[in-house]
């Protein structure tokens, strides 16, 4: 199984006869309760189904507390469903333990929040060799010049050695992006991306981050509350009340 595991971040997943390509990630009728402190069980998530294909780009939308971070919360494996499955490039992610879950994670899933979430002590170098410091092998020994390349990338290769409150809201979300592309994710989630940015500032790190996923080849999926950053999407999905409906651009 480990080495089913460890060989999945860099598989490309099989293509059936009719020349279909296995989704990377499959949700069928995914709930999520939680006990109340009062013991009573609240329903966030009714019966997700979902399919992400490498190279898709999802975004969703819906009202606060609609079930969108615990939706995310689960594609990303951090969460398991009450009941139904997710499979991850076939393999049914219930079955894994906590362990395999978390290597699965570092090496396939990248994540982006709204308020960055990058550690203050350490520069934007650092903060992107992060992720590198669980990778194996040649990733883990090239790390600086991966992280580096990535800062590049985001256009901070000159800012290389600055800590986070030195860089301006949408800089330190460009060095969030880097962070989370440097392992090659094959799955990136970004939660409310732009929430903590200008418009303008928001529109273009959110281009950046469609544009440097689409050449990575990785899938996207983006919770939003911003039509602009929706649009960017190929598909548009709307969560209402723990259901997941595929929805129109002028829905978000
Ligand atoms: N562990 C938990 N225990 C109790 N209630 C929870 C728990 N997790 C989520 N909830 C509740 O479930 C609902 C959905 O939460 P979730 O964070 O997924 O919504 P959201 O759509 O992401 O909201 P927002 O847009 O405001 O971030 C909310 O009412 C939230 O308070």
């Amino acid at each position: 199984m480990t080495q089913f595991i460890d060989a999945l971040p860099g598989s490309s997943g099989w293509v059936s006869a009719a020349g279909e390509t296995q989704p990377l990630v499959r949700l069928r009728n995914v709930t999520r309760t939680v006990r109340l402190p009062d013991n009573e069980e609240l329903h966030i998530l009714g019966g997700v189904d979902l399919d992400v294909r490498q190279g898709d780009h999802i975004s969703i939308v819906g009202r606060s507390g609609s079930g969108k971070s615990t939706l995310l919360n689960i594609l990303g494996m951090l969460d398991l469903p009450s009941t139904g499955t997710i499979e991850f490039d076939g393999v049914p992610v219930g079955n894994m333990g906590g362990n395999q879950r978390a290597v699965l994670r570092g090496a396939a899933v990248g994540f982006i929040f709204q308020q960055f979430n990058l550690l203050a002590e350490r520069t934007a170098l650092e903060n992107v060799m992060t992720p590198l410091l669980y990778a194996k092998g040649r990733d883990f020994w090239r790390r600086e010049k991966l992280a580096s390349d990535m800062l590049g990338r985001v256009g901070l290769g000159s800012r290389l050695q600055e800590k986070p409150q030195r860089l301006s809201g949408g800089e330190q979300q460009r060095v969030a992006i880097a962070r989370a592309l440097v392992r090659s994710p094959r799955l990136i989630l970004a939660d409310e991306p732009t929430g903590a940015l200008d418009i303008a500032t928001g529109q273009s790190v959110m281009g950046l981050l469609a544009e440097v996923a689409e050449e990575s080849g990785a899938a996207l999926i983006t919770i939003t509350h911003d039509p602009n950053v929706a649009a960017l999407a190929h598909s548009h999905y709307l969560l209402e009340s723990g259901h997941l409906r595929l929805g129109s651009e002028a829905a978000a």
